[in-house]
């Protein structure tokens, strides 16, 4: 969908600011360019909408050389978003959104209809937020009108510099969600630029990590924080690299441990026995279909009654799929030592700190060698 060949650019007074940059963004796919201020990721992006025009090299949007289209139509297929939002203030923030449908020609109506849809998009009630003006809004919500705004005239492309950059920690990880919430909705091809690295892991399928106007290393999250390409890439992404991982590692069925099971309706004599054959203290409680009810101890079982009788909840729950960071803060928050993983309402298995570890690691290896997780062996310390 975008694709650089060889693009350099080299400002007068001899800064080469881009350096001989290859790559390609596939259609509805979502890359960061991270790297230190000043590295190039602003002139790359710029370059892509003819804000700024290479010295050398050729770019390409949907097939099209972009330096033979006209810059003005070329635009009009691409959202741009920027730090500064650049909302009108003289006009309502319905208007501001409805504005490049506007220029594109639009009937009135049809383009306000377009931007109250986006306002709801990006989780702005139309009828309260669109009458409004900028300055009564908070940055956050300035900061989403102005996605809105890129999307209105329904662009294949998304050009966005430090989008969320402006908005605090808490606000920023907000707005993060929901922008992903919304891509996977829309599917655009998207370049953002970031020099905040939890941000590219973050949102990026892939990632473009900058050094001095070359990019040092480009591919997925899990690959640049398992296996940084060079020594620079490694020392940018950080000595806390496993941590980052948490959050783009997800839960295999593979990971999950197998505890022992009771059943609600069973009398507590028939579990207790089962729990003392494997030597377990605990055993998860299912009913009939499969569904999670909660845990019961070896204690508990030498009362007499069913096991549905002398059940504990169990709170500690995360889907199969989500990343390894949200089981571990699940069991953070529950105090739990270990997080039951379901597929819907079905219990599947158990995740506990070794497992987790052991997830993790597996991941490293596996984008390390270019192979599935489930291919890699692991000898843990508990199995020596
Ligand atoms: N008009 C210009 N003339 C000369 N040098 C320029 C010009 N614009 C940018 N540069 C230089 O080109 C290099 C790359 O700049 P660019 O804005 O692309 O970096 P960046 O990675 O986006 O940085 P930041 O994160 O600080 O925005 C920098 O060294 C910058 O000083």
């Amino acid at each position: 969908m975008i694709r650089f060949e060889q693009v350099s650019k080299r400002y007068p007074d001899g800064t080469t600011a881009v350096d001989d940059l290859s790559f390609e963004v596939s259609e509805g796919e979502l890359v960061t360019l991270v790297g230190p201020s000043g590295c190039g990721k602003t002139t790359t992006m710029m370059m892509v909408n003819r804000l700024i025009e290479p010295t050398s090299g050729r770019i390409y949007v949907n097939g099209d050389d972009i330096a033979t289209v006209d810059p003005v139509r070329l635009r009009r297929r691409i959202g741009y978003v920027i730090q500064q939002v650049g909302l009108f203030p003289h006009r309502t923030i319905l208007d501001n959104t409805a504005t490049v449908p506007a220029l594109v020609g639009w009937k009135k109506t049809k383009a306000r209809a377009r931007a109250a849809e986006l306002l709801d998009l990006v989780g702005l009630d139309p009828k309260r937020y669109g009458p409004r003006y900028p300055d009564q809004l908070s940055g956050g919500q300035r900061q989403r009108v102005g996605v809105a705004r890129a999307l209105a005239a329904d662009p294949p492309v998304l050009l966005m510099d430090e989008p969320f950059g402006a908005v605090d920690p808490v606000v920023r990880e907000q707005l993060q969600d929901e922008f992903l919430r919304m891509q996977a909705a829309v599917r655009k091809t998207v370049l953002l630029v970031t020099h905040d690295i939890e941000e590219a892991v973050r949102l990026g399928d892939r990632m473009a990590v900058y050094g001095q106007g070359r990019i040092e290393q480009f591919d997925t999250p899990g690959a640049v924080l398992g296996a940084p390409a060079t020594p620079y890439v490694a020392e940018f992404v950080g000595a806390d690299r496993g941590l980052k991982r948490l959050s783009v590692t997800e839960i295999e069925v593979d990971d999950l441990e197998q505890p022992p099971l009771a059943r609600l309706d069973e009398p507590t004599g028939a579990a207790a026995g089962r729990l003392g054959a494997e030597g377990a203290r605990w055993a998860v409680v299912l009913d009939d279909s499969g569904t999670l009810h909660g845990w019961i101890g070896a204690d508990d079982l030498a009362a007499d009654g069913t096991v549905g009788d002398h059940t504990h909840r169990m709170n500690a729950w995360v889907p199969v799929g989500a990343p390894l960071k949200q089981a571990f803060g699940v069991m953070l928050q529950h105090d739990a030592g270990w997080v039951a993983v379901l597929d819907g309402a079905r219990f599947l298995g158990v995740l506990t700190p070794a497992k987790l570890h052991e997830a993790l690691r597996r991941s490293v290896d596996a984008d390390a060698l270019g192979v599935a997780r489930d291919q890699v062996r692991f000898d843990s310390v508990a199995d020596a």
